[in-house]
């Protein structure tokens, strides 16, 4: 199954969101940013280097929050949540459309990838 890292960056009781662009997988719905977790790397080293990406900002791994199984049509995938530091606030986007600095009680309100409900569900009994 593959695994993908998605990073829960909270900050003043904000989360990071950011929109899959046009022509992606999920178009246009709201995400956490990551990606892929390659063979050679820990969960860790995978979400910083995505941040580095598609952010283009430096973040900090803190540790594993949770994980979501979802069966999408092309197959399944483990969502990996883990809570992070970024480098600052303003990303520059290299792949998505938009970000958002989302206050945890609404994030349920915007269009969220199905793997990442159950995520934010647990963030907001957590954190919210
Ligand atoms: N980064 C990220 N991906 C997510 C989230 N939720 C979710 O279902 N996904 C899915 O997990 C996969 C992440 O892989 P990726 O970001 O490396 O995307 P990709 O288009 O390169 O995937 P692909 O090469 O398999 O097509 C995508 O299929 C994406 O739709 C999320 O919160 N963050």
């Amino acid at each position: 199954m593959k695994h993908v890292a998605a990073a829960l960056a909270i900050k003043e009781g904000r989360i990071l969101l950011t929109r899959r662009a046009p022509g992606q997988q999920l178009e246009g719905l709201w995400e956490f940013p990551g990606g892929k977790q390659e063979p050679t790397e820990t969960i860790e080293q995978c979400i910083e280097r995505e941040i580095r990406e598609e952010l283009s900002l430096s973040c900090t791994a803190k540790h594993v929050f949770t994980e979501s199984i979802y069966r999408y049509e092309g197959g399944a995938i483990k969502l990996i949540g883990v809570l992070v530091e970024l480098s600052q606030e303003e990303p520059e986007l290299t792949v998505h459309d938009r970000f958002a600095w989302v206050p945890l009680a609404d994030m349920l309100s915007y269009e969220l990838a199905p793997a990442d409900i159950p995520i934010a569900k647990e963030v907001i009994n957590a954190y919210g």
